[in-house]
């Protein structure tokens, strides 16, 4: 965003030059050529966004020169600059794709004015090539699948509100519906594409950490500082997107900071007096209705409504049913190369199973259970059976299921550890009752990953 936009003056006029270079050198980056082959070979280096051409240069004439510009990858948008106004030789350069012409002597507004129609129009031109780009990019490895209307809808605002590039948006949905992902697709259509995606997830950390990981900081900062300081997401990500995943776990006196530094576009890093400039859009993501929680005094208000201006919901997988085959046949491509494998498709009994599991886990346990059968097994067709560890999953949640299956003997045909995971959790939070700093000791992990791990697991107390 911050990167100042290129323009190259080509006209052999060496006042002309100069009187237009310290015009726009304060808002431009500026470059010069006297001679046409000099201004090719400028344009080849430094990719202009904008070229100012003289049609009468010394050595060709600016129409071929023009040819040559609009034949470049990626092509400046280019005014022409006559001396006088032959008409005969503007109808030329426009048809050969000039996007305006000046007549010397420049009037200065209407120079003006030229200029900036014209970087609009490179930026522009840009955007669409990057979008391009971008699309086949997502029908490749990204590619989103789904085409329920609900999911249609959640990527129809996701580009919209990529148009905007300061818009904050807010992604909620249950843990693996897609939300990583769609911050991804929204960052990669704005125009913050060019500039660093940084992501944090606010609930695998304590305060103290997500606080200096924002904000970085100063050499000696507190007691167990690294010496030479640290860099924050902050400024890693300046220009680009932050994504704040589980933005409900942000704790009180970041939420307070984060809203300073979205209203003034500054902050300090911990333990320094320098005041840093930044300028970022935040994306956030939230398992949990974030409106609730500002009703309940767990979030900021004001904070809330400076990430919410966009809110998209993505639905789980069980309500949209009819993207689990594509969505399952989509990994299975994807796995089959990872593995070296040759699934060709689903037998229509585990097609069916697959479309009545509850899928608490959504698009990742789908993921995540496809590349268990793929590495498992080595038939040419998904079977129901390569499916039965989703059936034993389900039976065992929640409550008092059959004995955790890694107390007994170890299943022949294997075990998902996630599913394992989440039983126990949620056995071990049943033996506490319910309380989760009890849980966390009896588990002896830290409170905070086991209430990150809770909520991936749909198991909120
Ligand atoms: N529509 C989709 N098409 C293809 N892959 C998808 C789709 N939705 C999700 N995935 C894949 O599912 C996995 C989980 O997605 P992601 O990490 O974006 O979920 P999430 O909602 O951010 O989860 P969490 O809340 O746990 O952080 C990823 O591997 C992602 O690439």
């Amino acid at each position: 965003m911050r990167a100042k936009q290129k323009i190259l003056i080509i006209d052999d006029e060496a006042g002309f030059r100069g009187a237009i270079r310290r015009y726009l050198e304060k808002d431009y980056s500026v470059e010069e050529a006297e001679t046409g082959a000099q201004g090719l070979e400028k344009a080849v280096a430094t990719e202009p966004d904008l070229v100012l051409l003289d049609i009468g240069l010394p050595d060709e004439s600016g129409l071929d020169l023009l040819e040559r510009l609009k034949g470049l990858r990626p092509s400046p948008t280019v005014v022409m600059v006559t001396a006088y106004e032959q008409v005969r030789d503007v109808v030329e350069a426009m048809r050969k794709g000039a996007f305006d012409y000046l007549v010397k002597p420049v009037d200065l507004e209407e120079f003006e004015l030229t200029v900036r129609h014209a970087l609009e129009n490179a930026s522009l031109r840009n955007e669409v090539d990057r979008l391009r780009k971008e699309v086949e990019r997502l029908q490749g490895v990204n590619r989103l699948v789904g085409s329920h209307p609900a999911f249609l809808e959640a990527q129809r605002l996701a580009v919209k509100s990529a148009q905007s590039a300061d818009a904050g948006v807010l992604l909620q949905g249950e843990s693996g519906v897609g939300k990583e992902l769609f911050a991804r697709l929204i960052h990669s259509s704005s125009p913050r594409s060019g500039y660093p995606f940084v992501a944090l997830n606010c609930a695998v950390f304590s305060p103290d950490i997500i606080e200096s990981e924002l904000f970085g900081y100063e050499r000696g900062a507190f007691t167990g500082a690294r010496a030479e300081g640290k860099q924050g997401l902050l400024e890693a990500a300046d220009g680009g997107t932050l994504f704040l995943d589980e933005v409900i776990d942000l704790p009180a006196e970041v939420q307070a900071k984060l809203l300073r530094v979205l209203e003034e576009q500054e902050y300090y890093s911990l333990g320094s007096t320098k005041k840093k400039e930044v300028d970022i859009r935040v994306v956030s993501a939230c398992n949990r209705d974030l409106w609730e929680a500002c009703e309940s005094g767990e979030f900021r208000k004001d904070l809330f409504f400076r990430l919410a201006t966009i809110r998209i919901f993505l639905p789980p997988l069980r309500e949209r049913r009819e993207d689990i085959i594509p969505l399952a046949r989509f990994f299975l491509e994807q796995l089959n190369d990872k593995y070296m494998k040759r699934f060709r498709d689903i037998s229509p009994d585990a097609q069916k199973l697959l479309r009545t599991y509850s899928w608490p886990g959504n698009v990742r346990e789908l993921r995540n259970a496809m590349e268990r059968v793929v590495l498992m097994e080595d038939e040419e067709l998904v079977l129901q059976r390569h499916l039965h560890f989703l059936l034993r999953g389900q039976a065992d949640l929640p409550g008092d299921g059959p004995e955790l299956p890694f107390f007994s003997e170890l299943p022949e045909e294997g075990l998902s550890l996630e599913e394992a995971e989440r039983m126990l959790i949620q056995k071990a939070y049943e033996k506490c009752g319910r309380n989760k700093a009890k849980t966390a000791r009896y588990l002896r992990i830290p409170r905070h990953v086991l209430v990150y791990r809770m909520k991936k697991y749909g198991l909120e107390g």
